[in-house]
């Protein structure tokens, strides 16, 4: 059933789609944000569970003035409402059943959709929005969100596996080097996969198959957009080229968006956040009061958990290291029962007093930009390393699932701009990791 999109006078209308969590939302938002400022018309299509959230933790009406053309509609993420949502649900959502819900309220927003959608760019993970498109006979385009070069091993793994190079056969083998993912053959190590390939029976590995499969479908799309600039991915992106021609590297969006409304606005001009938790802005009056690059900024994004015992040996690497920081910890990100792990931080707080800050959600990245830090302890979610690297700041890795583990070996051993923490929780080596970032690595900036 093909909409009319004939002889139009008016802008072109872009149906933005992400998958529902923080980290796809921030990109993808900004990308539309970025559309909106060219004078294209703007859908930006959230889950019912986290539009509730933006509109109760930032300003939708101050947002709406910004960006006229731009509108928020939404659907279901395919779980009931009063689901928790908590640990590792997203997963739940990638389901089939939970699939087929979102396809069916997808389809539904676009063919009511006036005036029609004349594009839509859609998670790269979600894709059963190319059948849709299809089906409906509009352009589509996926955005990855997390990083190439994870992206590119995605892709890569029926090849890792033809080659016998997985699976891995126990913990010795994690240092030997893969080499059937071109462009990456004198670094990336089997320690560097995405954690789905750690399994040693890859028949049971369902999130693996699951990514291969939304990887390899993704370069059916019409274009393949990348949260990336040539500068930092252009080997891999050649190599992406070689199987999609169409790849667009658009980023960093962060920075790209920051430099349109610096120069529309001026550098005073409050940016608009699209945070789905309350963020705690008193830690800048905190980091006002520190000395230049003294602090050190400790967070693990919006879906690392942690144990009791993690969270104990990280605070103890922090506090005897004698360096400041600021640390989030997410409500609930200590695995076990509600409010687990809060003594921990009641304890950290005591013994650091003026040494520590702590606080559920950051400003991260106005945190970042802040001449007090030195350093970033992360997990690497590959918003959080764009946003390090563009503000200069060097890194202390601890990759949690996902693209991260690649990321954090690009960020040590590419880039040379930090220390890869991975597969270790020992508070004498984070001692001497954050000792040597703000030491060591701080005299090369
Ligand atoms: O206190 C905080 C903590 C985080 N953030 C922001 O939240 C985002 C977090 O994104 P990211 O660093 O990418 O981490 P995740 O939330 O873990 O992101 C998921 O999505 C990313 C994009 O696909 C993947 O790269 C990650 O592996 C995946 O876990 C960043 O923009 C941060 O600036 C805040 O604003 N305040
Ligand atoms: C929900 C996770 C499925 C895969 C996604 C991903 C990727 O490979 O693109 C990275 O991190 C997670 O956000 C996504």
């Amino acid at each position: 059933m093909e909409q009319d999109r004939s002889s139009q006078s008016r802008p072109p209308h872009v149906l933005v789609f992400p998958f529902p969590l923080q980290g796809h939302i921030n990109s993808m938002i900004k990308l539309a944000e970025l559309l909106a400022i060219a004078g294209f018309k703007l859908t930006f299509l959230n889950s019912h569970h986290n539009h509730e959230r933006l509109v109760k933790f930032n300003n939708i009406a101050a947002h709406s003035e910004r960006y006229p053309g731009f509108q928020f509609k939404t659907i279901t993420d395919g779980l009931p409402l009063d689901h928790p949502r908590s640990g590792n649900w997203f997963l739940d959502t990638l389901e089939d059943t939970m699939e087929l819900k979102m396809k069916e309220s997808l389809r539904e927003v676009l063919v009511n959709s006036s005036p029609p959608v004349d594009c839509i760019i859609g998670d790269g993970v979600l894709s059963f929005a190319l059948d849709v498109a299809k089906e409906l006979g509009i352009p589509i385009i996926f955005f990855r969100t997390s990083s190439p070069r994870c992206f590119w091993v995605s892709y890569s793994i029926p090849d890792i596996i033809q080659a016998g190079e997985l699976p891995i056969n126990g913990t010795e083998d994690m240092d030997r080097l893969v080499t059937t993912v071109p462009g990456m053959e004198t670094y990336l190590r089997c320690r560097d996969l995405p954690t789905f390939c750690r399994k040693l029976d890859l028949e049971d590995s369902i999130f693996m198959k699951l990514v291969v499969k939304t990887t390899r479908k993704s370069l059916q799309a019409d274009a393949l957009i990348l949260n990336t600039a040539e500068e930092l991915d252009g080997p891999i992106l050649s190599q992406i080229r070689t199987k999609c021609p169409r790849v667009y590297a658009v980023g960093p969006l962060h920075a790209q968006l920051n430099t349109r409304l610096n120069a529309k606005h001026g550098e005073s001009y409050d940016h608009f956040s699209n945070t789905l938790w309350e963020v705690d802005k008193s830690c800048i009056c905190w980091l006002n009061k520190q000395p230049n690059r003294s602090v050190i900024y400790v967070s693990f994004g919006s879906i690392t958990s942690t144990s009791r015992e993690q969270l104990v040996e990280l605070c103890y690497g922090l506090l005897n290291s004698k360096t400041k920081f600021l640390l989030v910890v997410r409500p609930n990100s200590v695995i076990g029962k509600d409010g687990e792990g809060e003594d921990v931080v009641m304890e950290l707080t005591e013994k650091s007093k003026d040494r520590g800050y702590i606080v559920n959600w950051a400003p991260q990245e106005e945190v970042l930009n802040h001449p007090a830090f030195g350093g970033f302890f992360t997990h690497n979610g590959w918003n959080s390393t764009l946003e390090s690297f563009v503000a200069g700041v060097p890194m202390i890795c601890w990759p949690y699932f996902a693209d991260q583990h690649v990321n954090s070996r690009v960020v040590s051993e590419v880039w040379k701009i930090g220390l890869d923490m991975k597969d270790v929780c020992d508070r004498n080596i984070l001692e001497k990791m954050v000792n040597d970032v703000m030491v060591v690595l701080r005299k090369r900036r």
